[in-house]
């Protein structure tokens, strides 16, 4: 509880930390209020045993009991308000702070199988988060500081009583933490299936058209949805049955200790070792024990699934940020420099392949470069280390004379435009998706990149205009429509340098020689590198860098590269082959 308490209060500002603390006290001083109340019985009811009664110390010990009764109650609608406080006090912070860190992670880092996870972690875990303050602490600290109060005291009344309850509470402390770490244990597995399956809904969803026409829906050898959810019920019956199993557990210790703590005082009454009042007082300090205890039995498993998330929490804000210069660099000019690139992903365990082994490559400004190879060779790779997604493992990349990691990721984004091949277009109308490059752009400055992308035409065709909406990820846009806009964003942003990975699936003759055209345009003025895929592309190029196995195997023109017969002449006589044409003397698509 203090680890959970500890992360509670690192999370959260400053103010937020005062409030957790007041909020604690608080519910410290209800704890022990609670249990002076029923250790106040024993002496009251000794009033009662003198001939007469001595009714003035009664009347004492009833007041001593009201007053404590009365302000643990005020206590109690204190701490709970203050508990409100602070679980927004947590969910603002939480929300302010895991955005903001989300903000700083490199773009890479946002994999498709992340976005599961990160949706729960932003909705359900933060609201697991604040219910530790709003909800559950009360009851936990109460939960342990009115049996620590009562077993205390109960030393006063006879040491063996103590000393009983002193090793029970122990015995149930441990019962405890079997629960909780059979929770923790099981609860990481669901909430790891649970945000695989978040992920593959999604999935499940866009991939309709693929998974039908492959009749795949229902192979489970696929690693399907359906798979990913069986898994979570699997693993939510676990944390189900087996934390039941620790909720017995516990219970049945606590039975055990009361019963145990009851015999004991019964039996030291009926040998007169203590008086009747003294037994009174014990058990009635027993039986109120229960009522904290049991509540902290019962809230177990929820404190550990919430204390859990406030794990998940952290573990996303120590994903180490991109560094970012104090003061960004100036670039002289647009000219590319790649020495000694070496690159791995995620490499916290020194473990992961080399995709990049050794890139040295000047790009002048205002060149068109063509990278072309084999399927997982590093291409697209490549282009995202240009665009600074991810930091080079060794070596650097610089542009106009200066390390991207001088220009911090905000200078190498002004600096770049990207069209990839997975064109994200947001829920909007197409005139919003082209505005997220230049908010300012007026129509007329839409309508002539629009020409220039000949988007123009899918515009004209669309019932409302530019006003058309696209649908979430662009749904409603052909694979085709999409790279236009994408192309038009990219000249509306009007960078120096453009970065583009050229869908490799196929497009209709219509759209292959829009887009064709429009990436021609976009090579006008600027320094372009494309990972290529169409023929027409790599021809236009003025130079091409063939990446094999993360390095470059061979550079050059087309001419030249195809006269030395390696393994670029192997790609371009495959890729003629694939689209069933005749290698002619000219050899451009
Ligand atoms: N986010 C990632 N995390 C881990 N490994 C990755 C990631 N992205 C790519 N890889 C791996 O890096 C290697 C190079 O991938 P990359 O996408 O750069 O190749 P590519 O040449 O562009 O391939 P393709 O032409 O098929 O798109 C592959 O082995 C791939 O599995």
């Amino acid at each position: 509880m203090i680890t959970m308490i500890r992360y509670l209060d690192e999370l959260l500002d400053e103010r937020g930390r005062r409030h957790l603390r007041v909020m604690l006290a608080a519910q410290a001083g209800q704890g022990i209020l609670q249990g002076l109340g029923f250790l106040l019985v024993a002496p009251l009811v000794t009033t009662l045993t003198t001939t007469p009664p001595d009714w003035s110390r009664f009347w004492l010990w009833a007041g001593a009991i009201a007053a404590a009764v009365a302000a643990h109650h005020a206590l109690l609608a204190w701490s709970t308000s203050l508990g409100y406080v602070v679980g927004t006090d947590v969910l603002t912070s939480f929300h302010e702070r895991l955005g903001n860190h989300l903000a700083t992670l490199p773009i890479g880092w946002f994999r498709g199988d992340r976005t599961g996870p990160i949706g729960r972690m932003l909705g359900k875990g933060t609201m697991d988060v604040a219910n530790i303050p709003a909800h559950l602490l009360r009851h936990v600290v109460v939960g342990l500081t009115a049996p620590a109060t009562m077993i205390v005291g109960s030393f006063l009344l006879d040491w063996r009583i103590g000393a009983a309850f002193t090793a029970g509470a122990l015995l149930c402390a441990l019962a405890l933490r079997l629960l909780m770490a059979i929770v923790r244990r099981n609860d990481d597995d669901y909430d790891h299936d649970i945000g695989v399956s978040a992920s593959r809904i999604v999935e499940y969803a866009r991939q309709q058209p693929t998974l039908r026409a492959y009749g795949v829906l229902d192979r489970p050898e696929l690693g399907t949805l359906e798979e990913s959810l069986i898994r979570q019920q699997g693993s939510q019956s676990r944390l189900t049955i087996r934390g039941a199993w620790g909720m017995i557990a516990f219970f049945g210790t606590l039975q055990l200790v009361v019963t145990a703590v009851i015999a004991l005082t019964v039996g030291l009454t009926l040998n007169g070792s203590i008086s009747l009042p003294v037994m009174i007082g014990v058990l009635v300090v027993t039986l109120r024990m229960l009522d904290p205890l049991s509540q902290l039995g019962e809230l177990a498993g929820t404190v550990q699934i919430n204390a859990d998330a406030i794990g998940r929490v952290r573990a996303l804000l120590a994903v180490p940020p991109l560094p970012e210069p104090a003061a960004p660099a100036e670039p002289a000019g647009t000219a590319i420099e790649l020495s000694g690139v070496r690159f791995r992903y995620d490499d916290a365990d020194g473990g992961a392949p080399t995709v990049l082994d050794g890139i040295d490559v000047d790009i002048p400004a205002g060149s068109f470069t063509a990278v072309v190879g084999p399927s997982g060779a590093g291409k697209s790779t490549l282009l995202k280390l240009l665009g600074r997604f991810f930091d080079v493992t060794e070596g650097s990349i610089r542009i106009g004379g200066r390390d991207v990691r001088e220009l911090g990721s905000a200078g190498v984004s002004r600096l770049t435009a990207q069209v990839f091949q997975d064109v994200y277009l947001f829920e909007g109308t197409i005139a919003d998706n082209l505005r997220m490059a230049a908010p300012h752009a007026t129509d007329a400055d839409l309508d002539r990149v629009a020409r220039i992308a000949r988007l123009d035409e899918v515009v004209e065709r669309l019932p409302d205009g530019w006003d058309t909406r696209v649908g979430e990820a662009g749904s409603t846009l052909s694979g085709g429509e999409k790279q236009r806009v994408s192309i038009a964003r990219a000249l509306l942003k009007d960078a120096p340098i453009v970065l583009l990975d050229e869908a490799t699936a196929a497009l209709d003759p219509a759209n292959e020689a829009a887009v064709a055209d429009a990436i021609a345009e976009l090579a006008r003025d600027r320094t372009v590198i494309v990972v290529a895929h169409r023929l027409s592309t790599v021809v236009a190029a003025d130079h091409i860098l063939v990446l094999d196995h993360g390095r470059i195997a061979e550079r050059g023109d087309h001419d030249s590269l195809l006269a030395a017969g390696g393994t670029y002449a192997r790609f371009w006589h495959e890729r003629l082959r694939a689209r069933g044409w005749q290698l002619t003397p000219e050899g451009t698509a």
